[in-house]
């Protein structure tokens, strides 16, 4: 969002709502703040998600509380805030990952391509092709590097390989080998495997065994990335690498990721979402803005490191 266009939204809805006022806790402090202007879920931007009024629960405990808020497509959305505040939990939202959670209970409904994916009938199968997810830790099968990206367009039937497709004529090497090397290539993996693709996952190091996992997740052609701490299991130079590809892969791609790293999220995303304690977003907007001139105290306080 550019900052003009937030000060003007600011102030429209400044005459639009009434400010509601909150009493909040941050290091034992009480702040008093007025919640209108800077709740906006919006950015500059064409949505391609657009959660609204989502609420998790893990049995008893209401994990996310409320949650608004569209993604831009084509740009890095970073979701940062102190432990245990939800960001995993409404990233796992954005393509049901929470189904795999029996305690997990999700209200409130998520828009992407014009559909709810929350409404009976969603293949979810499609779903996650389309909306991939990287974790934290590395977690490549022990399968070969070309096997780890084949693996999937095989198993879809998008690529058909082996003895059977050979007797009925339509195995499809030429196929695979360009994906497997497009996708090492967006992965910026490919210089570094291409003379043992055969070799197996688990030789490589964690970095490249995080690259190979992107580059997996790109082979079933996502429109969106999600990414939970994509980097923290890593040593500098690899961050580094995880960070340079993420703002390449975004002029192709949505992504979406979850960071403890504020240096990280200034670095690498277009816009900030800042989750806080108790499963809220207090804050989204342009990444500069929220890290140069937040509108609510709780964020600057978690930014400048008052709290964690
Ligand atoms: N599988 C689960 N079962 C029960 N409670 C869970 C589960 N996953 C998360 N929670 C709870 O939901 C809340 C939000 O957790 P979540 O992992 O989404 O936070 P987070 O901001 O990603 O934390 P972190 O930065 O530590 O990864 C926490 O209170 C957590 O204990």
């Amino acid at each position: 969002m550019n900052i003009d266009t937030a000060t003007e939204e600011s102030q429209t809805t400044d005459t639009d709502q009434t400010a509601e006022t909150a009493t909040v806790t941050t290091s034992g402090e009480s702040v008093e703040e007025t919640r209108d202007a800077w709740t906006d879920y919006r950015v500059a931007g064409t949505p391609i998600m657009s959660a609204e009024d989502l609420n998790v629960y893990y049995g008893d405990d209401h994990a996310l509380k409320d949650i608004s808020m569209e993604i831009p497509e084509k740009s890095v959305t970073a979701l940062i805030g102190p432990s245990g505040c939800g960001k995993s939990t409404y990233l796992r939202c954005l393509n049901r990952m929470n189904d795999r959670i029996k305690a997990a209970r999700v209200e409130g409904s998520v828009e992407f391509d014009g559909q709810n994916i929350y409404q009976p009938g969603t293949n979810l199968v499609e779903l996650r092709k389309r909306v991939g997810m990287v974790f934290q830790e590395p977690n490549p099968f022990p399968k070969s590097i070309r096997d780890n990206i084949a693996y999937g367009p095989r198993k879809h039937g998008e690529i058909n390989r082996g003895l059977v497709a050979r007797m009925l004529g339509r195995d499809e090497k030429d196929k695979e080998d360009e994906l497997v090397e497009r996708c090492l290539r967006q992965a910026a993996l490919w210089d570094e495997v291409k003379d043992r693709l055969d070799d197996n996952a688990l030789g490589l190091s964690g970095g490249q065994q995080q690259r190979l996992c992107i580059a997996r997740a790109l082979a079933t052609d996502p429109e969106v990335l999600l990414m939970d701490e994509p980097a923290s299991a890593l040593d500098p130079i690899a961050t580094s690498k995880i960070e340079d590809l993420i703002e390449e892969l975004a002029e192709d791609y949505t992504v979406v990721v979850v960071t403890h790293n504020m240096q990280q999220a200034a670095r690498i995303s277009d816009q900030t979402a800042v989750f806080l304690t108790g499963g809220e977003l207090v804050e989204y907007d342009d990444t500069e803005k929220i890290f140069e001139n937040p509108e609510s105290q709780r964020v600057e306080d978690y930014i400048t490191g008052k709290f964690g």
